[in-house]
This record gives structure tokens, sequence and C-alpha cells, in this order.
């Protein structure tokens, strides 16, 4: 073996070894700086020399009659956190709603058109990241279309976050995301014990949160899940973190949406910059530290303007500022 090959291999064996030992640990002051350290190493720089959509194309699947804000929460995230183009995939009806939200998102209204899965496929060779759920809904012929379009995005090996409504799709499918290396789950309490339940066949156990997201990320094949909580839990089958960074005490909706989209960024810039920049835990596990992070320190900095009337959309307002200070300064 050349020498050079010889060092990749063991700095490789290195970093498993590193993750392995670092699972049962407790996630302090000092990790966290030092996964947000990290994360601050996969943010692409702003140069002149980039052509529009090099910095992230993103797809957001969700949005129907009863939910247009989520969609719109992920999507509008997504282009805030630094993508150049984000993609709405919705129902016919929910289509001129979110559009009137923003002119910025790129709103397919094929959701519900028995062609969806041909039509979304055309579109997924563009994209960097598929987030597959907010604003998705339990309408059987949605989900159907939303597996199909999930299994097509498999197939191309994009990158999939999936959170709410593709979660119950999971839940009813556990095989649709098992053993695929680029998707990551997203879900909240409820959404979690439905998992566990669904995948191991018993209710998570709350008084070992790690363990409990460690054993549903194992049996789904080591995909990365995150449990979004008081704490944020993050594992990827092997490493278990932990997030922590100070959020606020509002628990409106929509929260959980600009967490998701922000992810969808996140997770295309970690895949692309690759173990070595992440060096340690896995370029998933920084991309989902970083989208918890950024989403708590929003809910921060808007709770400190607005208080009680704090909503997602003054969170959004924040995504900049918040950006800057956690990955830039
Ligand atoms: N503006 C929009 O368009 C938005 C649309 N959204 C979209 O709505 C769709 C459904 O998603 P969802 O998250 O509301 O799920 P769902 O199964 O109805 O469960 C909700 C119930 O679960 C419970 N519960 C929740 N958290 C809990 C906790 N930590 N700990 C304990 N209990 C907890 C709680 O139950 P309760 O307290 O009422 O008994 C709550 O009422 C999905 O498409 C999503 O994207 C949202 O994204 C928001 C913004
Ligand atoms: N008790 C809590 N204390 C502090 N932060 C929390 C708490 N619960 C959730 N969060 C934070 O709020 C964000 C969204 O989590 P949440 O559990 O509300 O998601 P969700 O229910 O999917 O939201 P959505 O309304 O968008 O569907 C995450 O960043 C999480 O860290
Ligand atoms: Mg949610």
């Amino acid at each position: 073996m050349a020498v050079g090959a010889g060092c990749a291999a063991l700095r490789g064996c290195l970093r498993v070894l590193k993750r392995a030992f670092s699972q049962h640990k407790g996630h302090s002051g000092k990790d966290m700086e030092s996964t947000l350290q990290s994360v601050r190493s996969i943010v692409p720089p702003l140069t002149t020399g980039k052509h529009k959509g090099q910095d992230g194309r993103i797809g957001v699947v969700g949005g129907c009659r009863e939910y247009t804000g989520a969609p719109y929460f992920a999507a509008i995230s997504a282009l805030k956190v630094g993508a150049d183009l984000s993609h709405v995939f919705c129902t016919q009806e929910a289509a001129p709603v979110i559009k009137s939200y923003s002119p910025e998102l790129i709103v397919h209204p094929v959701l519900d058109s028995p062609d969806a899965v041909r039509a979304v496929g055309e579109w997924l060779p563009r994209l960097h990241a598929l987030v597959v759920g907010p604003g998705l809904g339990r309408d059987h012929v949605l989900l159907e279309n939303a597996k199909g379009i999930l299994e097509a995005a498999k197939a191309g090996g994009i990158p999939v976050v999936i959170d709410a409504d593709g979660l119950w799709l999971v839940a009813q499918q556990p095989a649709l995301v098992q053993g695929y290396p680029k998707a990551v789950l997203t879900p909240n309490h409820v959404e979690f014990s439905r998992l566990s339940e669904a995948v191991l066949g018993e209710p998570p156990d709350g008084r070992d949160r790690r363990g409990a997201v460690l054993r549903l990320s194992q049996a789904l094949g080591n995909v990365t899940v995150v449990q979004k909580g008081e704490r944020d839990v993050i594992a990827d089958g092997v490493q278990v973190l932990e997030c922590s960074q100070e959020g606020s005490s509002r628990r409106c909706g929509g929260q959980g949406d600009l967490l998701s989209g922000s992810l969808g960024v996140l997770a295309h810039w970690a895949l692309r910059a690759g173990p070595e920049k992440t060096d340690g835990p896995s370029p998933l596990l920084v991309a989902a530290f970083g989208a918890c992070a950024l989403t708590r320190q929003c809910s921060r900095q808007a709770f400190q303007k607005h208080g009680r009337s704090t909503t997602t959309t003054d969170m959004i307002a924040e995504v900049g500022p918040a950006f800057s200070r956690l990955f830039e300064d």
C-alpha cells in the first residue's frame, strides 16, 4: 500500500475509535465548543467566484390544504442559512398560498397529481438535499407520493431530512430509511415515541434518552436521529451528541420546521466537506448539531426581543445574526 493511502486509512481508523470511545460520555461545554468548531469548518466561504446554486439547491416535500406554514418555514430557513435556491413541492391548493408568503421560493403544485413522483423526480438530480414531511399531512395519496419521492431520492444518493408527517410514514414503513447513510430523522417527543414503538417494539426509556436515541439509530441501520426536546440528543449509531445551546421557553409551532429546513443545507455542506473536515463526529452529526444550535439560538434572540409574543417568523428574522454569532465570529 502507498504511504499516503496507509496514512489515510490510519486516520480513518483513529476517527472511528475516537467516536466509539466518546459515545458514552456526557457532552460538556468544551465538547459543545469543539462541535461548534466542526460546524464552522463545513460552512462554505462566501466568494465572488461562485455561481448561483453552488451553495445549495434544497427541496421541501410538504404543504397541503391544512398546513402551508410548515413547508414555508422549512424552505425559507434553508435560504436564510445560505442555500441559493429553495423549492417546495406541495399540493395544487397549497401552492398559491405558499407563493404569496414569499417571492423567494420556487413552488411546484404537484404533490397531489397522479404524476407527482415523476414530476418531482425531474427536479431531483438538480437538488442537493430533500426535506420530507413539514406540512405534508396524513392523506393516503400524499403519503404514497412522498414514499415514491423518497425512494427516488435514495436511488439518486440525495441526502434526506425526514420530519413531521414524513416520520409518520417512516413509522408505518421503517424499511424506507433502513440503512440509508444519508438520512437524518428529526422527531419531536411524540414522533420519537411513535418511531421507537414501531421499530423497537417498545416505548423509549425516558430515563436514558441518550441510550434510547442510540438504540433507535442502530436499529434503523445507523441512520442519524435527532430527538428534539429540552436538550436535543443526536446519534448516528456510533456516537451520541447533545445540544443544550440556550434557547427559550416559547414553544410556538414551527420551530421544528426551521430546524429541518436549516438541516437540509447543513447536511449538504457537511457531506460535501466530508469526514476529514469534521474530524471526529460524522458529517451528519455535525450538520444536525449545527441545525439544533442555530434553531435554539434563534429562539433565544427572538425571545429577548419579543418575549411571550415570539413566533417562528420572529425566529426566522434571527437566522442571519444567530448564524454569524455561532459560526462566523
Ligand atoms: N404553521 C404550520 O403550518 C405548522 C404545521 N405543522 C405541521 O402540523 C402537522 C402535524 O405536526 P405536529 O407536530 O403538530 O404533530 P401532531 O401529531 O399533530 O402532534 C401534535 C401533538 O403532540 C403533542 N406533543 C407535541 N410535542 C410534544 C412534546 N414535546 N411533549 C408532549 N406532547 C407533545 C401535543 O399533544 P397535546 O398536548 O395536545 O395532547 C400536540 O398537540 C405536520 O405536518 C407539521 O409539519 C407544524 O410543523 C407546526 C406549524
Ligand atoms: N423544552 C424545551 N426547551 C428548550 N428548547 C426546546 C424544548 N423543546 C423543544 N425545544 C427546541 O425547539 C426546537 C423545535 O423542537 P420541537 O420539539 O418544538 O419540534 P416540533 O414539535 O417538531 O416543532 P414544529 O411545531 O415545527 O412541528 C428544537 O430546536 C428544540 O431544541
Ligand atoms: Mg414538527
